[in-house]
């Protein structure tokens, strides 16, 4: 098949060569390339959109004209900050294709997928989400191999949704291990973070086992223990001292749990519900607490009922 690859960073330049190992035929985009858009996907039977969710509403409206059996398979993990009003949920980057190609297979690729050891040749598996389970099931068979091992999903919004909602806890984690405050603390910091991820679920409906699976536990507990992960790296340098500025000065490639955190601490006032450990992470990005004092504020909330909705 032919598979273009939209977004040149880390995350779509390994796609694009798990995809080329298994013998299909692969046009790399990217804006620094300078090809136009709309040549690069004029032979695509498939097209990966791996850009970092800012570009996602931008590239979508560039798009025209695709024929209706193009399958879009979206691998951004994000929240679109403008879609979060009063009344509406904020979209995920698989709505926003969906929302420009109304009639096109959308699947949705996340899982514990850390680019570089992919890159490094060593063994990893992911979901495609899809309501059209055949489109999900060409995603399989597109990608699959001795070393990436692809699981088909009909939850395409759940699946996605995890992979948006675990960036912000990995930051959360990572402060928390930038304090060396031990194995006890980040074990709970990423459960209770699966328990608020679950919470923001209900609000998209979201079946619980979805959160249970490689896009939810699989991916959260990856990103919340490696140093490959921007954004436990984002974490983990605030919870050394040094100020957010400092570190997007040093970072290599995109943090999407600082823009996903924005959305959430809109979407927490909107609903007003409590979302204690984003709250706290969106403090700290926005310099009105401190890592310590952010960890001790979790730790002396009101003690509750484990498995509340509260
Ligand atoms: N890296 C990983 O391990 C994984 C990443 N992801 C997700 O994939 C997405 C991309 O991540 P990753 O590749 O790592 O990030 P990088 O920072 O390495 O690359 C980001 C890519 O997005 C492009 N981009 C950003 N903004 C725009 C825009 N407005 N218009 C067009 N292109 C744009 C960049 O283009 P340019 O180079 O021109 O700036 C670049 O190609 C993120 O949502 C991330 O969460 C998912 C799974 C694993
Ligand atoms: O999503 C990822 C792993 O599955 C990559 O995490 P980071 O974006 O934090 O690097």
């Amino acid at each position: 098949m032919h598979i273009t690859v939209i977004g040149a960073g880390a995350w779509g330049s390994t796609l694009a060569a798990l995809a080329a190992e298994n013998d299909h035929q692969i046009t790399l985009w990217s804006r620094r390339l300078g090809t136009p858009l709309l040549e690069a996907v004029s032979q695509a039977d498939v097209i990966l959109c791996a850009i970092s969710m800012q570009g996602v509403r931008e590239i979508s409206a560039q798009l025209a004209g695709l024929a209706s059996d193009v399958i879009i398979l979206s691998a951004t993990k994000g929240l679109d900050l403008a879609t979060a009003t009063v009344d509406t949920l904020p979209l995920l980057p698989s709505q926003l294709w969906q929302a420009a190609f109304p009639d096109n297979p959308i699947v949705v690729l996340s899982g514990p997928n850390l680019a570089t050891e992919i890159q490094q040749g060593l063994p990893a598996a992911t979901v495609a989400a899809s309501d059209n389970l055949a489109a999900a099931k060409t995603m399989q068979s597109i990608f699959s191999s001795h070393r990436f091992r692809v699981y088909a999903n009909p939850d395409r919004i759940g699946v996605e949704l995890c992979g948006a909602l675990k960036n912000v806890i990995a930051i959360a984690v990572g402060t928390c291990d930038g304090l060396n405050l031990g194995t006890n603390a980040k074990s709970a910091l990423i459960t209770r973070g699966l328990a608020e991820m679950t919470k923001l679920g209900s609000l998209w409906q979201i079946e619980f086992s979805t959160f249970y699976g490689l896009a939810g536990l699989g991916d959260l507990m990856a990103t919340c223990s490696s140093a490959f992960s921007r954004n436990y790296q984002v974490g983990y340098a605030l919870g050394q001292g040094q100020t957010i500025e400092q570190i997007l000065h040093n970072l290599q490639g995109t943090a999407e749990g600082i823009n996903t955190t924005a959305v959430l601490l809109q979407l927490a006032n909107q609903q007003q519900i409590e979302l204690p450990i984003a709250q706290q992470v969106g403090q700290l990005l926005n310099h009105t607490t401190t890592p310590q004092l952010a960890m001790q504020t979790l730790m002396e909330r009101q003690v509750g009922i484990e498995h509340s909705p509260d």
